[in-house]
């Protein structure tokens, strides 16, 4: 079972010990983006791996093709051009203050200005079994729409089962009217097979009437033919933290438990949900141990540093087993 994604690869530089970035003069670099974390935890869960991307032509483009080869990613379908890599600041939360990402320059990085027709889509979805498209290079620029666009339509006709992330993020769209964000997703969803999002992508950027998740999801995937949708949320309960999740397939809809989560690192929690899906579709899971299986992979995901879920199979089911309670391993 092979598995490529498309989209961006960044370079993260967090400020340790949960300083703020005006109190600190180092930083920690790591390489992520939605499909270094959603590949990374499915290679750890056993998959092969590939993800489609452009990278800067120098040390840097270097230094990311060796983090994702440590991570379990093949860099075969990584391309190298220009000299900019997007990157972002991170500042830990703690207690009651939130996690900052301070995002930098992004828009002239190799992989925003790369021209779609650099890739070869149909070469390199030749050994594919899934595609996953990362919904952010819809807000970026018009060759990275495009490019999404064109892999979707080819996965689609080489028949490859396509999953897509919403990843909506009204800070990348300021400047984008709500009209146009609607109209490219619309674009792009008649090709998704498997879609992540909430019901709010589906409330406020798709347009559908309020009028209960059951009714909502149905004419969304009546509307666009998709199979399965899939999404999370981390809220709030009894002043604990909570994560859940949700599958939604053939009229029916599939809810998790909510598992309490003590947030060390809140970054990449729903990519390690949906790497979880993803890996219960493939095993053909029944949907409650898909769930569970996906909200414990995001849970501890959320427990650890970094974005890049690293949970292999028997962590995320011996965390099942004990239900989250045992405090010391291999003692
Ligand atoms: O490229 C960007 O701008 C992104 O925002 C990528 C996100 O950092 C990851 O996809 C993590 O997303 P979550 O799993 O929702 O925390």
């Amino acid at each position: 079972m092979k598995i490529l994604s498309f989209g961006e690869v960044m370079l993260r530089l967090t400020v340790p010990e949960h300083m703020l970035l005006e109190q600190s003069d180092t930083v920690r670099m790591s390489t992520v983006g939605t499909g270094v974390n959603l590949l990374g935890s499915l290679s750890h869960l056993g998959y092969q791996t590939k993800i489609l991307t452009q990278v800067p032509d120098n040390s840097l483009g270097k230094k990311v093709a060796a983090d994702l080869r440590k991570l379990g990613i093949s860099d075969e379908c990584v391309e190298y051009s220009g000299n900019h890599l997007g990157s972002f600041f991170v500042e830990l939360g703690y207690g009651s203050r939130p996690e900052r990402v301070i995002y930098q320059d992004r828009l002239t990085s190799s992989f925003c200005q790369a021209e779609p027709d650099e890739y070869d889509f149909e070469a390199m979805l030749e050994d594919v079994d899934y595609v996953h498209i990362c919904g952010i290079t819809l807000s970026l620029t018009n060759k990275t729409r495009t490019a999404a666009l064109k892999l979707a339509e080819m996965a689609q006709r080489m028949r490859k089962t396509v999953c897509f992330d919403f990843n909506y993020r009204i800070g990348l769209n300021e400047d984008t009217s709500h009209s146009v964000m609607k109209e490219r997703y619309e674009e792009i969803l008649p090709y998704v097979d498997v879609a992540f999002g909430s019901i709010r992508d589906l409330t406020d950027l798709l347009d559908y009437p309020d009028i209960g998740a059951q009714h909502i999801f149905k004419h969304f995937m009546d509307d666009f033919d998709i199979e399965y949708f899939a999404g999370s949320n981390l809220g709030q309960k009894d002043s604990k933290k909570c994560f859940e999740g949700f599958i939604y397939h053939e009229g029916e809809l599939y809810r998790s438990k909510p598992r309490e989560v003590d947030v060390l690192d809140r970054i990449g929690g729903r990519d390690a949900f949906a790497s979880g899906i993803i890996t219960g579709l493939i095993e053909h899971w029944d949907y409650d141990s898909m769930l569970q299986f996906a909200v414990a992979n995001a849970v501890m995901t959320q427990e650890a540093m970094n974005d890049v879920p690293i949970f292999d199979k028997n962590d995320i089911f011996d965390y099942i087993q004990c239900d989250g309670k045992n405090d010391l391993i291999g003692y």
